[in-house]
């Protein structure tokens, strides 16, 4: 049965904050226990030795304002790896020479550990240790294996939402950032729960809740000052109001009736390739489904209640990953569009090849083809991620007490590579390396925008490379031909401003965008 909005009304009306007051209060406790246990450990953690790497002193406003100077400056000074104090943490950088064995060495280095403790969403893995796993099987699984499928049923909401945005701005300014936002929520909509599930209301919960996670990850923690000078009590505080009120009452109050009487509601069959055949969402597997068919018991088909908890944190977990940074790196690619319109024409012809003349659409059955091979827009994609700056990440952590070039470093550190200097090596990419260049990419050196290597590394390394880059890449193409199709984006006095040097993956530039219809030209 389609769900209205009727009874999303009932729902809202349904959900009692006295009648959860129990359960939150014991979410409380859980999570001051796990607090207070992770403070009692960083006590005892990080006792200095005599080999311990140089310990630099950048100030705050160094590292806020000009990071990619002040850490190279350091690691040029200092050598391979340095400790430097940030947030509240010492954290180990080190240079390119070391970069590739730390982010590949999964037995010294561990990407669980270290990527949800610089995220702050270690507490979920002190829950669910599989986690991480859980998320990368169910992108691989329930996305990537079925890609082609996955670009025909989202990219119709892309076209659409370019056009009701250019309809309803008039050639007036537009918010890029909520634009790709909205469009990559209400794909993931669809993704995870399924045509049926798609509202205004739905979108724009997981559109908020994308956001919130990606608060509490500390996007926005470079940007305030409250966060900057008490970075412990801004993440306790953010936590609790995160966790306790966009995750718990807004999110789960109103979706989490529907996705828990989903899963309890029914019965699955073990193997999610059998459902596939009962036409589910049109022949479209949800990742819901997916999960619930993974999770079910294979005797009774039911899914019990830790196991239907276990499957709304995974989907958690995947709106997470994948709304806020693909919104981002979308404003990223539109903005340096506006900014090198030379490389417009060829973009948009390569797209032409594609586009029927009598009607002014792409047929979507040939979408992914098409999309795949836009080689013009892909080079140009790289490009954007290898120059946009990105500082400290990927992040792995110690998994043992170790020497790593001769330096003794304890069991549960953070290291960090500086990722500018691997993606703007000059060793790697030439004297030119600091140059904005698409054509680099194309003839011989030839490599698409989601081959990771250590010369390039938007999408991590090894095998924890983000295993969503293939949805990321054609959203952000979806995104670039819905716009380009209709009209030529131009930024006011051809500038955008980097709003947080520190972490240019989640918070986009600023800049005043708009779309100007083609026919106006
Ligand atoms: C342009 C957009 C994106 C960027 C720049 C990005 C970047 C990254 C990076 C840097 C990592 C860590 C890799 C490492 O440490 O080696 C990662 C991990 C991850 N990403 Fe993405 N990502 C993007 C989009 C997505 C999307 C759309 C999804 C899901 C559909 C996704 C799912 C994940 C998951 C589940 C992980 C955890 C690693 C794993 O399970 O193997 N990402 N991403």
């Amino acid at each position: 049965m389609p769900f209205s909005p009727c009874d999303e009304i009932a729902l809202r009306t349904k959900f009692s904050p006295v009648a959860a007051l129990p359960y939150l209060m014991l979410q409380a406790v859980l999570l001051t226990a796990v607090f207070l246990y992770s403070i009692w450990r960083a006590f005892l953690k990080h006792i200095p030795s005599a080999n311990a790497p140089p310990l630099v002193d950048l100030t705050e406003k160094e590292i806020f304002t000009d990071p990619q100077k002040a850490y190279r400056r350091a690691l040029a000074d200092h050598g391979p790896i340095i400790a430097v104090r940030r947030k509240g943490r010492l954290e180990y950088i080190v240079d390119e020479s070391l970069t590739a064995s730390v982010l590949t060495t999964d037995g010294d280095f561990s990407f669980e550990g270290g990527t949800t403790t610089i995220l702050n969403l270690h507490y979920f893995l002190a829950i669910f240790p599989s986690w991480v796993s859980d998320l990368e099987d169910t992108v691989q699984n329930g996305i990537n294996a079925r890609l082609e499928n996955v670009v025909e049923q989202i990219f119709p909401i892309f076209v659409k939402r370019t056009e009701d945005i250019m309809h309803r701005h008039q050639g007036q300014p537009i918010d890029m950032f909520e634009h790709a936002h909205a469009s990559i929520a209400e794909a993931m909509t669809v993704l995870i729960l399924g045509e049926r599930y798609v509202n205004e209301t739905n979108i724009a919960l997981v559109t908020a809740v994308a956001a919130e996670i990606a608060t509490l990850t500390g996007i926005y923690q470079n940007t305030s000052i409250f966060a900057r000078s008490m970075p412990v009590l801004w993440r306790i505080f953010t936590w609790f109001r995160v966790m306790m009120y966009s995750v718990s009452y807004r999110f789960l109050g109103h979706l989490g009736p529907v996705v828990w009487r989903e899963l309890r509601g029914k019965t699955w069959r073990p193997d999610p390739t059998i459902q596939k055949e009962d036409e589910w969402d049109n022949g479209n597997v949800t990742l819901l489904a997916y999960l619930a068919c993974k999770h079910a018991d294979p005797d009774t088909g039911e899914v019990t209640v830790l196991s239907a908890v276990k499957v709304i944190v995974i989907l958690l977990g995947i709106v997470f990953a994948s709304v806020h940074q693909s919104a981002s790196v979308v404003v990223w690619v539109v903005f340096k569009l506006a900014t090198s319109s030379e490389y417009l024409d060829s973009i948009r012809q390569e797209m032409k090849e594609y586009v029927d003349p009598e009607t002014g659409n792409i047929s979507p059955s040939c979408t992914y083809r098409a999309l795949k091979g836009a080689n013009h827009l892909d080079a140009f994609i790289r490009e954007v991620m290898r120059t946009k700056g990105d500082t400290l990440m990927p992040c792995r952590s110690t998994t043992h007490d170790m020497l790593l070039a001769d330096y003794a470093i304890p069991r549960g550190s953070l290291l960090l590579p500086l990722a500018t200097l691997s993606n703007e090596s000059v060793d790697y990419h030439g004297m030119d390396a600091h140059i904005f260049r698409p054509e680099r990419w194309s003839g011989q050196n030839a490599k698409p925008a989601v081959m990771t290597s250590p010369s390039y590394l938007p999408f991590g390394l090894g095998r924890w490379a983000c295993p969503g880059r293939f949805l990321a890449v054609m959203e952000i193409k979806m995104m670039v031909w819905s716009i380009i199709a209709r009209a030529t984006p131009i930024l006011r006095d051809g500038m955008y401003e980097v709003i947080d040097p520190l972490n240019t993956i989640a918070v986009p530039p600023k800049g005043e965008l708009t779309l100007k219809p083609q026919r106006a030209e």
